[in-house]
């Protein structure tokens, strides 16, 4: 009886509060309460509100954006109008029942007969307004079937200071947030080589340092190419085990890295096993990540004889260190503006190989295909969407799916402190001895 009365009493303070939102929202946050932070506010407030928001307004969001059809009338039709003076009555898809999330909801909507799924997901903007949400994603998973993904908050703009504490698994670096609230992480074990992409000012620098920060205490080492004359990888020079800053030292460098692969093969041979880790760990070698700032810069000829051959040179080595790297713990990191065929066949080849993809904003829609298209067509209309201003934001495959997610801003300062107080960590590798930066341990 008294539990009873007290759910009785719970449930209409709940629907009141979702009721009257609209009046003590505007005044919580004018007295300085951020009640957006509780952590249970979305599953007690937030999402009850959200549901009704939607259920109360689906049916007239469809009839404004062309989302419905109109029942066919059981008598003849004149014109518009039905004989008898029934007016055509538009019908909305079926909504299914909600699921929460972390940060959202997702419902599944049954498409009428005939109704594709383009026309909602241009609509994507008018449902955000209408259900007053951060983000609604669609897409098709069977035909006739949409699945709508809200977010409710930007998440990404949020900090989550208990992810940032975790430690991080070997060859995997947690770089930031993605867009349900979950830690951003990227790992080398499971996705060996991945392609960045972004216009100029996205945020690839950024991501690539934040990464550098989350590896350089993990016993690998970390190799740079930077042909725009080592301006951002120079930064964290000091945990670098070698770092090339034009095509030449590029070509040198990536012929020792070659010559590793070649040895690390002739010791799995001679251990009869297929990879590096399934060596015993005393003879293992150190895993190196391989990080090439600007792409491009590697590719592009200026016709004359001698560029030719050297991009030919880095096309041909950049390609086996990603084709025969994974097994023997070499990782390929590759970020470029472009990526495209018209740098030259090698790019696409190399391409194929990078299975990690990462698309900050990009200047056009061939770009976002390229890096994001074996994934999925909605990726490249996300990726298109992000804003000048939204710094550090990309799309990305996660667990095979693909999301939002923001790098955690890494200032070139912080890359510079972090690196040299790993410095120590840093491998020597014989071979890179002719390619070397500072000094670094035996090993
Ligand atoms: N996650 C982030 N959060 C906030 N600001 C960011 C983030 N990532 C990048 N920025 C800001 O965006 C600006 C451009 O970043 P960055 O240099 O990484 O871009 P880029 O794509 O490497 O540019 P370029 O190709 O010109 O070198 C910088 O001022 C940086 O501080």
């Amino acid at each position: 009886m008294v539990w009873s009365l007290a759910v009785w009493f719970g449930s209409a303070l709940l629907i009141l509060a979702v009721l009257t939102q609209r009046w003590w929202d505007p005044w919580l946050a004018k007295s300085g309460v951020d009640w957006r932070a509780f952590p249970l506010r979305w599953y007690l407030l937030g999402f009850p509100a959200t549901v009704i928001r939607i259920r109360w307004r689906w049916k007239q969001v469809c009839l404004i954006n062309d989302l419905s059809i109109s029942r066919k009338p059981t008598r003849m039709a004149v014109g518009d109008l039905a004989v008898r003076g029934t007016a055509l009555r538009p019908i909305a898809p079926s909504l299914g029942l909600p699921r929460v999330t972390r940060t959202g909801l997702v419902v599944r909507v049954r498409l009428n007969p005939g109704q594709t799924p383009r026309p909602f997901l241009n609509a994507t903007g008018a449902l955000e307004h209408a259900w007053r949400v951060h983000r609604v994603r669609i897409s098709s998973p069977r035909r006739g079937e949409l699945i709508v993904t809200v977010t409710a908050q930007d998440s990404l703009s949020r900090g989550d200071a208990k992810a940032d504490q975790q430690p991080d698994r070997f060859l995997a670096a947690r770089v930031g947030r993605i867009e349900d609230g979950g830690a951003w992480v990227l790992d080398l074990r499971e996705i060996p080589h991945w392609l960045l992409v972004g216009a100029t000012q996205s945020g690839k620098s950024t991501l690539l340092a934040a990464w550098v920060v989350r590896l350089a205490p993990q016993r690998l080492a970390l190799v740079g190419i930077d042909c725009k004359g080592g301006l951002e990888l120079g930064l964290v020079e000091s945990r670098l085990s070698a770092l090339a800053c034009n095509r030449p030292e590029a070509i040198e460098l990536l012929r020792a890295l070659v010559q590793e692969m070649q040895d690390r093969m002739a010791a799995c041979r001679a251990a009869r096993v297929r990879s590096i880790w399934q060596l015993p760990e005393s003879e293992r070698p150190v895993p190196i990540v391989v990080l090439v700032d600007e792409l491009a810069e590697l590719y592009l000829s200026d016709g004359s004889r001698e560029s030719r051959d050297e991009v030919a040179q880095c096309a041909t080595l950049l390609l086996r260190v990603a084709q025969l790297g994974a097994a023997l713990g070499l990782h390929l990191v590759v970020a470029g503006q472009r990526v495209g065929s018209e740098l030259g066949p090698g790019v696409t080849a190399l391409r194929a190989q990078l299975g990690g993809r990462i698309a900050h904003r990009v200047n056009d829609e061939a770009t976002a295909e390229m890096a994001l298209g074996d994934l999925s067509p909605d990726a490249i209309a996300v990726a298109q969407t992000i804003e000048p201003d939204e710094k550090g934001v990309a799309v990305t495959t996660v667990g095979g799916r693909w999301m939002r997610a923001r790098s955690d801003l890494t200032t070139p300062e912080q890359a510079r402190t972090v690196a040299d107080k790993h410095a120590h960590l840093t491998p020597h590798l014989p071979v890179l001895a002719h390619c070397m930066t500072g000094g670094g341990t035996s090993e």
